[in-house]
């Protein structure tokens, strides 16, 4: 059996709660939202490239960029979708940057993940990990970068050697997104060294048409499994519960 030394993880629902997506970070970007639509011009100008918000605003289709309410509304609607939108995914990697650095967001990573990430990358071994999550990789080193660890704020990115998002591999249903992931970190011609874990059963098994390892991590609050998903996956509710 081919040993494990690599692990790519999902967060939401895998590292830490949906709630905390759901409930914190979504609602928070939310509210800040029209404060940072109020600083730009409208109709927004192609030369100012060097304003953050404003670049981003110049991907969005040309009729939703118009006016302050349309561009509101519509990422309300994709917000409440849950649409894993990239140009959504990148303004809100910059609104959560101030919630983290002002200390009102701090990331619950469960205690269990905490340690697995602080322990599995050993001083002198190959054993790696790396994150792909949807949400853009600005956001997943904020989101490791200010970790609540019994209420003090720990930083997890010392122990990561990379990150995947939906711009840079692709989206995490399809398996021609992990045989990117694959490919980047080396290991196309050792597919089953590398375990993904994820709540989503739709991603494990495209890791595992790419010839990945992968199981299901549940969570409290995540989707419910099927009988045929409990059958056809492994199942962890608890990094620590990983034999590697
Ligand atoms: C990186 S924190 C924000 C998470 C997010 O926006 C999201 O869509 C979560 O998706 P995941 O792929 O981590 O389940
Ligand atoms: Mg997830």
């Amino acid at each position: 059996m081919t040993v494990i030394d690599t692990l790519v993880l999902d967060i939401e629902g895998t590292v830490c709660p949906i709630t905390f997506v759901k409930e914190t970070l979504f609602p928070y970007f939310l509210e800040k939202l029209p404060e940072y639509l109020s600083k730009v011009h409208f109709p927004l100008n192609e030369d100012a490239k060097n304003d953050p918000i404003n670049s981003i605003l110049l991907q969005l289709p040309e009729e939703t960029s118009q006016t302050e309410e349309s561009v509101k509304s519509y990422f309300s609607d994709l917000v409440a979708k849950d649409i894993k939108d990239p140009v959504l995914k990148s303004l809100q990697g910059f609104i959560w940057k101030s919630g983290y650095e002002s200390g009102e967001l701090k990331a619950p990573v469960y205690p269990d993940s905490i340690d697995f990430i602080k322990q599995f990358p050993k001083a002198n071994s190959a054993n790696k990990i790396y994150i792909y999550s949807s949400g853009s990789i600005k956001a997943q080193i904020l989101l490791f970068g200010f970790v609540d660890e019994n209420g003090t704020s720990v930083d997890l990115n010392k122990y990561l050697s990379g990150y995947f998002d939906i711009t840079t591999a692709g989206y995490k249903t399809e398996s021609t997104s992990y045989e990117k992931i694959l490919k980047e970190i080396s290991k196309s011609e050792n597919p089953s060294s590398v375990l993904f874990l994820s709540d989503n059963v739709k991603e494990v098994e495209a890791a595992k048409a790419a010839g990945m390892e992968s199981y299901i991590v549940v969570r409290p609050g995540n989707a419910p499994l099927t009988e045929s998903d409990e059958k056809n996956h492994r199942i962890i509710t608890s990094l620590s519960q990983l034999d590697i």
